[in-house]
């Protein structure tokens, strides 16, 4: 019988950022959806001490779901088409007086999952190319520290430093990814992680052009 935990690894994870963008580099969001999914599974594999972040991760993915089985889900089909809706009808709170009219739209809440893809890609950068005897939770402190955490109040900054000691060797995180070897994670995650930068690059792009990088 097939063991869908024995094919479920974090090579598939990563690799599935690659269906996000089609021939003319949209970024499709079922795909990103389904890979932001992925991610939540890995990390609920790596403890309790994460569940707050999970969490928040999730009530993310629910929200763009709903956009996506409401009655204008074909406007939520990629990030591109999402934007031109939201920005040329008006759904999304530009500055922060106007807040509270739409705290629910694709934009920003796209936009929290696109800064946590950075915080990914530059972590897993750093557990690629670090020394075998690099500490996890300092590679996973900087990527943060470089990324997030200029977005968060100080008490999930204090949460998260606490999570980050939690953390396993970078042996046994490497070991997690379920790819083989440490040798072979190390050689998976060069060859999957230019599908994160890729969808990354495009989504900056996107939001840049339309002034969204800022979205409160
Ligand atoms: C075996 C290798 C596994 C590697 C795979 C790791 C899986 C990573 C999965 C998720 C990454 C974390 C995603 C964090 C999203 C944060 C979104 C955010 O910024 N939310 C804040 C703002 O939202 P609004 O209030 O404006 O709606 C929210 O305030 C914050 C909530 C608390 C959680 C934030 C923690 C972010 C920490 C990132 C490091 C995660 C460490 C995971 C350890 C591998």
């Amino acid at each position: 019988m097939d063991d869908p935990e024995a094919d479920f690894n974090l090579k598939v994870v990563l690799i599935s950022f690659k269906q996000c963008l089609n021939e003319k580099e949209e970024v499709l969001l079922d795909h990103y959806i389904n890979s932001w999914k992925g991610l939540v599974r890995f990390l609920n594999s790596l403890g309790a001490v994460f569940s707050f972040i999970s969490k928040d991760v999730v009530s993310k993915l629910q929200i763009m779901e709903h956009l996506r089985n409401s009655p204008q889900y074909e406007h939520y089909t990629s990030l591109q088409s999402m934007v031109a809706y939201e920005v040329g009808n008006k759904l999304v709170d530009i500055d922060r007086r106007s807040r509270s009219r739409y705290p629910n739209s694709g934009c920003r809440t796209v936009l929290r999952l696109h800064r946590a893809l950075r915080w990914l890609q530059l972590f897993l950068e750093g557990l690629r190319t670090s020394s075998e005897d690099a500490r996890t939770s300092t590679l996973c402190s900087d990527a943060y520290n470089a990324t997030l955490a200029a977005y968060h109040s100080w008490i999930v900054r204090q949460a998260v430093t606490v999570a980050f000691c939690a953390l396993p060797t970078r042996k046994v995180f490497l070991e997690t990814m379920n790819v083989g070897s440490s040798e072979q994670a190390v050689e998976m995650l060069g060859e999957a992680l230019p599908f994160i930068e890729h969808v990354y690059n495009v989504s900056q792009t996107l939001y840049a052009e339309h002034s969204l990088l800022d979205l409160p």
